[in-house]
C-alpha cells in the first residue's frame, strides 16, 4: 500500500513519530538531525494533503502541523545561519498561516540577523498584535525598539557610542547598523576599483558601517614562536570560517569573488555599491566557482587587522589580535596621504572621514604606519604585496634623492640631536619650494623627530624659534595625512604644558576636539570625546 493511501490513524500515528522526533532533537540544539527530521516530516505531510479527498477539519489539522514543521525547521536552519533556506522556510509556513505567531519571530529575528531592519520591524509589528504576545511583550516590544533604532541608524548613520565611551568602554558593546553613506565604487588611478566620495564629507563623520563576514579574535603569547604559531592557527580558523560564510550565503559567496587577489587590478569589473545593500537579497545571486587557492589569495589581499577603539584609547591588550574581512570596506585603497580612519566595535567597522573629503574624492585609508619616511613606507608596501601609487609617495619621490634628504635619514639613525634634524628639514623644505601639502607629507615623514623634540622641554627650550611651533606643525600633518590618535596626542601635551587641557582656551579645545573627531569620528557627543581626548593625552602608549 502507498503511504498517500494509507487510513487517517495510521499516517497520523507515522506522522506523530516523526514529529516527536524532530521536536526532541530540536530540543536537543541537535540542529542538523532535527532539520532531517522536519523535512521528512514536510514531504509526507505534504503527500498526505495532496492526496487527501477526505475530512476538511483533517486537512486542516495536517496543514497545522506542516506550518508548525516549516517554523520548527526554518529555527533549526537559522541556527545554523542557513539563513536563506530558513527564510524560505518561513515563507512557507506564513503561506500558510500568514499570521503564525511563531514563525513571525523567528523570521522577524533572521532578517534582524540580516540587518533588513524594515523588514524584520514588520514582522514583529504583526507579531505584537497575537494573544500569544502578551506572555512575551517585553521580549517582543524589545525586538520592536531594536529595530526601530538600527533602521534609524541605517537610513541616518547618526551613530553615538557615548555611554559606552562614558563607561569605560566596559560592558556590552553598542548596537550598529549596516550604513552606506556618500560613497560609491569607481575604478581608482591609485589602483584598480576604489571607493569615491558622491558629496563633500566633513571631518569625522562616518560613511560606511559594516559588519564583517567572519573574524578570528585570540591573545597572542608574547614569545615570538609561540605567537607565530598561534596566529597560524587563527589564520586558518579565519579561512574556514570566510569559507563557511561563503558556503551558506550565494551572496556572501558572490561578493567575496567581486574582492582583489593583488593581481590584474586594472582589469576588474566595477560592482555595483548597492548590492553590498542588505535588502539585495539571496536569490538574484547564482552559484559560482572560487577556488581555494583564489580564496587565499582574495584573504591575503582583503583581511584587515582590526584595531579596536578601548585598545587603541587605553594602551590595553597590545597583545590582543583580530582580523576579519569587511566586503566593501575591501574596496578602500591605501594612502599614505589617507582621508579615512577605520575604528572597530565588536565585529563592526565604522569608516569615517579623518579630514574634510570633497565630491569626488578617493576615499582611502592606512594599510601601515604612514607616520614614517617614503623608504619605510615603501617597505612596507612591499610587505604588503604592492608598490605604492599615492599622490603623496610621488610627491617624495620627487625629493628623496636630495643629498640633505640622506643626512636626514642618517642624522635620525645615529641619533643626532633631533631639533637639529627639524631645523635641517625645514631649511631644507624652504630651499627646495616645498610648500602646502607637501611640507605636511615630508614633516608626517619625520613626525618621530617633532614628537620627540615636542614632548621635550628641554628640546623646545634649546631650539626656540629655529624651529616651527607644534599647532602649526600638527595643522600642516593633520592637513596632509589626516587625524591621528599620536598627533593628538602631541598637541594635548603642548595644551597640558602651556596650563590647558580639558578646562583649557576655546581655541585650543575646538582644534583637540576637530583632532579628535578626526581620530575617533562624529560617534559621540562633547563628554565623551573630552574623556577620550583626556585619555589620549595620559596614555603613554597610545
Ligand atoms: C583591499 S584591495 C583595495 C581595493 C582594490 N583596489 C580593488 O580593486 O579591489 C588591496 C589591493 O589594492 C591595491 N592597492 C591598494 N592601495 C594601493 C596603493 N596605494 N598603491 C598601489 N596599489 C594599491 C593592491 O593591489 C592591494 O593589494
Amino acid at each position: 500500500m502507498r503511504e498517500a493511501e494509507q487510513p487517517p490513524a495510521m499516517e497520523e500515528e507515522k506522522l506523530q513519530q516523526l514529529r516527536s522526533k524532530a521536536t526532541e532533537l530540536l530540543l536537543r540544539e541537535e540542529w542538523r538531525e532535527s532539520i532531517q527530521a522536519y523535512s521528512h516530516f514536510i514531504t509526507l505531510c505534504q503527500t498526505y494533503i495532496q492526496n487527501t479527498t477526505r475530512d476538511p477539519n483533517y486537512l486542516s489539522k495536517l496543514q497545522k502541523s506542516l506550518c508548525l514543521a516549516f517554523s520548527n525547521r526554518a529555527e533549526a536552519r537559522s541556527r545554523l545561519k542557513d539563513f536563506s533556506e530558513a527564510l524560505r522556510d518561513c515563507d512557507d509556513a506564513l503561506k500558510m498561516e500568514s499570521t503564525h505567531f511563531k514563525t513571525l519571530i523567528c523570521k522577524g529575528k533572521i532578517l534582524l540577523n540580516l540587518d533588513r531592519y524594515s523588514k524584520a520591524l514588520d514582522c514583529f509589528k504583526v507579531a505584537i498584535q497575537d494573544p500569544q504576545a502578551n506572555a512575551n511583550s517585553e521580549t517582543l516590544n524589545g525586538y520592536l525598539g531594536k529595530c526601530k533604532k538600527l533602521e534609524f541608524l541605517s537610513k541616518s548613520g547618526a551613530f553615538d557610542i557615548s555611554d559606552w565611551v562614558l563607561n569605560g568602554f566596559r560592558g556590552k558593546s553598542p548596537e550598529l547598523a549596516e550604513y552606506i553613506g556618500a560613497v560609491e565604487i569607481k575604478k581608482s588611478e591609485i589602483s584598480g576599483r576604489g571607493l569615491f566620495a558622491t558629496r563633500n564629507i566633513d571631518i569625522g563623520t562616518p560613511f560606511l558601517v559594516t559588519k564583517a563576514i567572519a573574524t578570528e579574535r585570540g591573545i597572542l603569547p608574547q614569545n615570538t614562536d609561540s605567537s607565530e604559531s598561534v596566529q597560524l592557527v587563527m589564520w586558518k580558523n579565519f579561512i574556514d570560517k570566510v569559507a563557511e560564510a561563503s558556503s551558506i550565503s550565494k551572496k556572501t559567496h558572490h561578493l567575496v569573488c567581486k574582492l582583489s587577489t593583488g593581481e590584474d587590478n586594472e582589469t576588474l569589473e566595477v560592482p555595483d555599491i548597492n548590492l553590498f545593500r542588505p535588502e539585495v537579497e539571496e536569490r538574484i545571486f547564482s552559484n559560482e566557482n572560487l577556488e581555494m587557492g583564489r580564496m587565499l589569495s582574495i584573504l591575503d589581499v582583503n583581511s584587515l587587522v582590526e584595531d579596536a577603539i578601548s585598545a587603541k584609547v587605553l594602551g590595553k591588550n597590545s597583545d590582543y589580535y583580530g582580523i576579519g574581512l569587511w566586503l566593501l570596506a575591501s574596496f578602500v585603497n591605501h594612502s599614505c596621504n589617507p582621508n579615512a580612519k577605520r575604528l572597530h566595535i565588536g565585529d563592526h567597522v565604522i569608516v569615517h572621514a579623518s579630514r574634510d573629503i570633497k565630491a569626488g574624492e578617493e576615499v582611502t585609508f592606512a594599510y601601515f604606519d604612514v607616520l614614517l619616511p617614503l623608504s619605510k613606507r615603501k617597505q612596507m608596501a612591499t610587505n604588503w604585496g604592492f608598490s605604492c601609487n599615492c599622490k603623496r609617495c610621488r610627491v617624495e619621490e620627487g625629493v628623496c634623492w636630495k643629498q640633505d634628504m640622506r643626512e636626514i635619514e642618517i642624522g635620525i639613525e645615529r641619533g643626532v640631536d633631533l631639533g637639529g634634524v627639524i631645523y635641517r628639514l625645514e631649511e631644507g623644505m624652504r630651499r627646495w619650494m616645498v610648500r602646502g601639502k607637501g611640507k605636511g607629507y615630508l614633516r608626517a615623514s619625520f613626525w618621530g623627530a617633532y614628537s620627540e623634540v615636542f614632548e621635550s622641554d628641554k628640546l623646545i627650550r634649546r631650539w626656540g624659534r629655529r624651529i616651527p611651533a607644534m599647532e602649526a606643525v600638527v595643522d600642516s600633518v593633520m592637513d596632509a595625512v589626516g587625524s591621528d590618535e599620536r598627533i593628538l596626542k602631541v598637541f594635548m601635551e603642548g595644551v597640558k604644558r602651556n596650563g590647558g587641557g580639558a578646562g583649557g582656551n576655546l581655541v585650543e579645545m575646538e582644534r583637540a576636539m576637530k583632532l579628535g573627531r578626526g581620530v575617533y569620528g562624529k560617534v559621540m557627543k562633547k563628554q565623551a570625546m573630552r574623556n577620550l581626548l583626556e585619555l589620549t593625552g595620559m596614555n603613554e602608549q597610545s
